[in-house]
C-alpha cells in the first residue's frame, strides 16, 4: 500500500508486529463475548481480577505514542487497534476505496442496530485512510452522516469513499455504508492538510 502520510508510522520486527496483531485480535474477540454473555458474579469477579492481572502484565512494557504499534500497523485491516471496526479493504486508490466490514455485538446500539456513533468512527477511518493515502497528513475538519435505515451487526457491510474534490489544503470526500442493496449510511467529509507544526 502506498501512503506518503502512513509511511512515517513505527513498524515492528515480523514476528513482533504479527503477534501483536493476534493480541488485538484477541482483544476484540474478548469486547465480544464481555458484551454477549451474562456471566454469574462470581464469574464476573474471577474474570475481572484476571483481566486486571493482565492489565498489570503488560504494565512493563509501556511506551509513548511514537513507539506503540496499536494503531500503526497499517498493513492489517484493523490496524492492530481495537477502537475502530476492522476494514477489509478491496480496492485502493488515493481518490477512491471500496472494501467490506463487519459490525459485531462490541457495537451493538439496541434492537440489532449498530450504535450510531459506531457510524461515523467508521467513515472517519475510511475517509482518513484515503484523505492521507498519498497526500500529507491531513485531519477531519466536518463529518456529516445520513442514517438511512439501520445498520445491523453481523452482516457483511460494503463501503466506498471517493474523493470528489482538492481545493488547496481541503479535500472533500464522500461515501456510502451499505447492507447489500440497502444504502444504511451516507457521509460527506472535509480533511484539512495539516500545515507544518501542526498537531
Ligand atoms: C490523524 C491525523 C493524520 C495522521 C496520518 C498518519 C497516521 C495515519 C494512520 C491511520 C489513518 C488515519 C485513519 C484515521 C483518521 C482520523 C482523522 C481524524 O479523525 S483527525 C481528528 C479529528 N479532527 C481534529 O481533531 C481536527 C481539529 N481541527 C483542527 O485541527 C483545525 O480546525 C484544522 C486543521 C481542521 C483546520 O485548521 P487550520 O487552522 O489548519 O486551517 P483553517 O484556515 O481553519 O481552515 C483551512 C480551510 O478549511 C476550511 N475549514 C476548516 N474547518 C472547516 C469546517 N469545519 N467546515 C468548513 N470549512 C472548514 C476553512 O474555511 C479554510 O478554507 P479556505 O482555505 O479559507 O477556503
Amino acid at each position: 500500500m502506498t501512503s506518503s502520510a502512513w509511511a512515517a508510522q513505527t513498524l515492528a520486527d515480523q514476528e513482533t508486529g504479527t503477534a501483536f496483531e493476534h493480541l488485538i485480535g484477541s482483544l476484540r474477540g474478548l469486547q465480544d463475548s464481555v458484551t454477549s454473555t451474562r456471566p454469574p458474579a462470581e464469574v464476573a469477579l474471577a474474570i475481572a481480577a484476571e483481566l486486571r492481572a493482565v492489565a498489570h502484565r503488560l504494565d512493563e512494557f509501556g511506551v509513548g505514542e511514537a513507539d506503540q504499534l496499536a494503531g500503526a500497523q497499517m498493513d492489517y485491516p484493523g490496524r492492530s487497534q481495537a477502537c475502530v471496526p476492522v476494514l477489509d479493504h478491496t480496492a485502493q486508490s488515493a481518490d477512491e476505496v471500496r472494501g467490506t466490514l463487519q459490525l459485531s455485538r462490541f457495537h451493538l446500539g439496541r434492537n440489532g442496530a449498530a450504535h450510531g456513533g459506531v457510524i461515523p468512527l467508521v467513515f472517519d477511518e475510511i475517509f482518513g485512510r484515503l484523505a492521507g493515502t498519498d497526500r500529507p497528513r491531513c485531519r477531519t475538519a466536518f463529518l456529516h452522516v445520513d442514517y438511512r435505515e439501520i445498520t445491523p451487526i453481523g452482516r457483511r457491510l460494503d463501503f466506498t469513499g471517493r474523493v470528489e474534490r482538492v481545493d488547496g489544503r481541503k479535500i472533500f470526500v464522500t461515501g456510502s455504508l451499505a447492507d447489500g442493496d440497502a444504502v444504511v449510511a451516507e457521509a460527506d467529509a472535509l480533511f484539512v492538510v495539516l500545515r507544518e507544526g501542526q498537531p
